[in-house]
């Protein structure tokens, strides 16, 4: 990519896309093209077809997606597969017609098996069954990367596929119902807090900026505790969810933004293809820290971080999803890319920020 080059960069408003944004303009990029979800609906394929005709971007980050947490994939699974395959289908493939020089498609480490041994390669895609809570989203996301790397095979494109862990970072969905698990604990640990030192001030500010169904910023207080007890924020605990059990990897996503951009840099599909036989094939690059810790670890952290001094407890009758799913970084790390903010400073970054824009 060269400092002045047209670069799409889809999702910009999103987690990862706004990261990816400022990592480009921090590293001198300033030519772009950018379209919100209102601006440009990409399930729309004549619309998509439109917008790379008349505005002709070289390179395109795919970070625009139906993302959520474990309940969102599990209850909108119609809406996960649907919209992930059309929005895909239709950038891909009108970056094909254009002749777009190089473009980076943003999948997930639950592109993998429920029971993958463990860590996760990239060559122990489609072993085994997938974890049911986000089938439907992981299958939108296999067919992705399968689409790109069927391009470059066919067509000689040149389009990579990245498969990151689970993320966190600034312009989270804080969401208590359909976010990941990080900002909702965030949130929720922060808001028992407040109702522990009976901060109705700070509850209500909070409640403006994000309001939850049933309550804004200016409900009574007897009104805000009967609605925050439904999501399980109590004045003396929280309840989270499943069994505290299962193991997740956190990636900053200034980082994985940060990672994005070094391949795009740096990476061709031809060197993703060295060493293989005639059969070409998981030439994707899993995108993560290869450190995992419980959620119950990593509820403690947060206690931490917030200063919550209640308890903590756990829903079984809600899901767990895959117990398991640490990626193996070796092929990111060959490729000279390393992360560097381990997750406890992260929690303390996002806590700033979520203060800040609360
Ligand atoms: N968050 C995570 O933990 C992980 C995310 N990923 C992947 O990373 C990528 C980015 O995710 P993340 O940043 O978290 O997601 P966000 O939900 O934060 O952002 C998604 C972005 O996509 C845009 N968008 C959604 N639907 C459409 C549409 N139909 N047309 C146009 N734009 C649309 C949204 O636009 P607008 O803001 O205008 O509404 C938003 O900017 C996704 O591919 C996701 O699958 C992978 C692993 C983990
Ligand atoms: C990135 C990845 O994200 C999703 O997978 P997930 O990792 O299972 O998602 P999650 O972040 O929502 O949960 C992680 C763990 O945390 C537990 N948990 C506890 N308490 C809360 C809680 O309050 N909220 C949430 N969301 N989870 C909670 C929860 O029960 C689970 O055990 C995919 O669907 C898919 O989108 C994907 O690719």
């Amino acid at each position: 990519m060269e400092k002045n080059s047209k670069i799409f960069v889809a999702g910009h408003r999103g987690l990862v896309g706004s990261a990816i944004l400022k990592n480009l303009q921090d590293k001198g990029y300033h030519h772009f093209v950018l379209r919100t979800h209102a601006e440009l609906d990409l399930t729309d394929q004549s619309a998509v077809c439109r917008f790379f005709e008349e505005e002709k971007p070289e390179y395109v980050f795919l970070a625009a997606a139906h993302v959520g947490g474990i309940m969102a994939n599990s209850r909108y699974r119609a809406d996960f597969i649907y919209q992930n395959l059309m929005i895909q289908n239709n950038v891909i493939h009108a970056s094909f017609l254009n002749k777009i020089k190089k473009l980076l498609f943003l999948g997930s480490t639950c592109i993998y098996p429920r029971e993958a041994p463990q860590p996760m390669t990239e060559n122990c895609l489609l072993t085994s069954s997938l974890e049911y809570t986000n089938e439907p989203y992981a299958i939108a996301k296999i067919a992705g990367l399968k689409m790109c790397e069927s391009y470059d095979l066919q067509y000689g494109t040149n389009f990579i596929a990245v498969m990151p862990t689970n993320l966190y970072g600034p312009n989270d969905n804080f969401d208590l119902e359909t976010s990941h698990v990080l900002p909702a604990m965030i949130r929720k640990i922060h808001l028992a807090n407040c109702l522990m030192q009976a901060d109705w001030a700070a509850l209500r500010k909070d409640l403006d900026q994000r309001p939850v169904e049933g309550v804004d910023g200016k409900a009574e207080s007897d009104d805000i505790e009967r609605v925050l007890a439904k999501y399980g924020v109590f004045p003396d605990r929280v309840e989270l969810w499943g069994t505290g059990r299962p193991l997740r990897e956190f990636l900053w996503s200034e980082e994985m933004a940060d990672a994005s951009v070094y391949i795009m840099e740096k990476v061709d599909f031809a060197d993703l293809c060295k060493g293989q036989g005639p059969d070409i094939r998981n030439t994707h690059i899993n995108i993560g820290t290869g450190v995992e810790h419980t959620i119950r670890e990593v509820a403690q952290m947060v206690c931490r971080v917030v200063g919550f001094t209640g308890t903590v407890n756990f829903d079984a009758s809600k899901p767990d999803g895959t117990l398991r799913k640490l990626t193996d970084v070796s092929k990111l790390h060959k490729l000279g890319w390393h992360h560097q903010v381990e997750l406890e400073e992260g929690i303390d970054r996002l806590y700033q920020w979520y203060l800040k824009n609360s």
